[in-house]
């Protein structure tokens, strides 16, 4: 018996998009879903009743950032990250590969995994497939992900392919170290870089070892589209039907439609709440720069077919003068904001799959938020 479960309800009969359920220990997630990102233990500025009040079902968070503060014993004295943050309904937990890749030239990769140097007093660190097990399970996630390594873009195919491979075996190695499997699911995650035949080798290796579900990694990581695209249509097509399919790091609205359309029931992105923080907003309209002098006299919602909080009580020159003067406030309406804009454009979706109207919906929804 597995600690999480997805149950294929519908696929879309307009194209490879599926609806699900994925019952998990603190709860079931409707997918296609959106994941906030929490990387250290909180959605920038929002409580946990803003989260659950604009429907988010999950959160992910940060096996690095959070070994490295407050560490992960510490959360597992305060009772695991839900105690912790005070968040009862799922909670996703990458595994640090992707953090520790991005440190860039500190690091060391070797087969017992990887060295790098603490971004915040550079004291060195190790972390293995068994220490990533180790501290997800102190953080008591639903969801831990394996440790893996994000191949860089681009990166010559000797490399992906020798990347992959370490890959599988570390994966391997996480699955031996996880214990309770009984009340946190591991998935594994897909590498092989922007070669199909690499994508292919590594989807076969990967969901050869027996997981309540599988991620694709490595996109997302500066390529261009079309080639997100053309990659993560030809690797879905090895991963089995009736597991969840997570595209990790992803993404804006357009990147979210065409990675439900190709099979994918999962995303995450830093994106909505980052970009909040600086000033520009997702809207039905396309994108809205609220910080530029355009609107320093629109006493208009910032979305008028937005229901969220901040749409129903300010005007973009207020949002705008919060952000110009880098009042916190600023910040928190923003990403009140955008995180409710993509939460509902997946809400949409799902409805859409439901009616197998999705790329009709796509088309609409291209037209207004592109222009195209
Ligand atoms: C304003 O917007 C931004 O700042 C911003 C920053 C980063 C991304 C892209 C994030 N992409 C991405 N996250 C990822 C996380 C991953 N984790 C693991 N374990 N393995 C992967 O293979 C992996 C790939 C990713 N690709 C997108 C947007
Ligand atoms: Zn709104």
């Amino acid at each position: 018996m597995y600690a999480v479960r997805y149950e294929l309800i519908k696929e879309c009969k307009q194209s490879g998009a599926r609806l699900g359920r994925l019952h998990t220990p603190h709860g079931i997630i409707e997918t296609p879903i959106f994941m906030p990102v929490g990387t250290q233990a909180t959605v920038k500025s929002m409580t946990p009743e803003e989260l659950k009040e604009i429907g988010s079902q999950i959160i992910l968070s940060n096996t690095y950032h959070l070994y490295m503060r407050p560490g992960h014993e510490l959360i597992k004295k305060a009772g695991g990250l839900h105690e912790f943050m005070q968040w009862d309904k799922p909670i996703l937990t990458d595994s640090g590969g992707f953090q520790v890749f991005s440190l860039g030239p500190l690091r060391k990769i070797t087969e017992e995994g990887v060295e790098f140097r603490s971004h915040l007093d550079g004291s060195r660190h190790t972390i293995t497939p068994e220490k990533a097990v180790e501290i997800q399970t102190a953080l008591g996630s639903d969801i831990m992900m394996a440790f893996d390594e994000c191949a860089p873009y681009p990166a010559d195919r000797d490399y992906v392919k020798k990347s992959l491979e370490r890959t599988t075996r570390w994966l391997q190695r996480c699955k031996d170290a996880h214990k309770n499997t009984e009340n946190q699911a591991l998935f594994g995650i897909v590498q092989g870089g922007m070669y199909k035949d690499l994508r292919e080798q590594s989807a076969r290796e990967i969901t050869a070892i027996d997981l309540p579900g599988y991620a694709i990694g490595g996109l997302s990581v500066g390529e261009p589209k079309d080639i997100m695209y053309d990659i993560l249509g030809h690797t879905v097509q090895f991963l089995p039907e009736d597991k969840p399919r997570y595209l990790m790091g992803v993404g804006s609205p357009d990147d979210l439609l065409e990675g439900v359309i190709r099979g994918v029931d999962m995303f995450d992105c830093v994106l909505p709440t980052r970009i909040a923080r600086n000033g520009t907003a997702m809207t039905s309209q396309g994108k809205v720069v609220v910080r530029n002098a355009t609107y320093a006299e629109d006493f208009s919602p910032l979305d008028p077919e937005c229901d969220c909080y901040t749409c129903r009580n300010y005007t973009k020159a207020y949002i705008r003068h919060l952000i110009k003067a880098n009042e916190i406030l600023g910040a928190r309406l923003l990403t009140i904001h955008n995180l409710r804009f993509l939460l509902k454009l997946m809400e949409n979706v799902r409805i859409a799959i439901h009616e197998d109207r999705l790329l009709d919906f796509k088309e609409e929804f291209f037209k207004k938020y592109y222009k195209k």
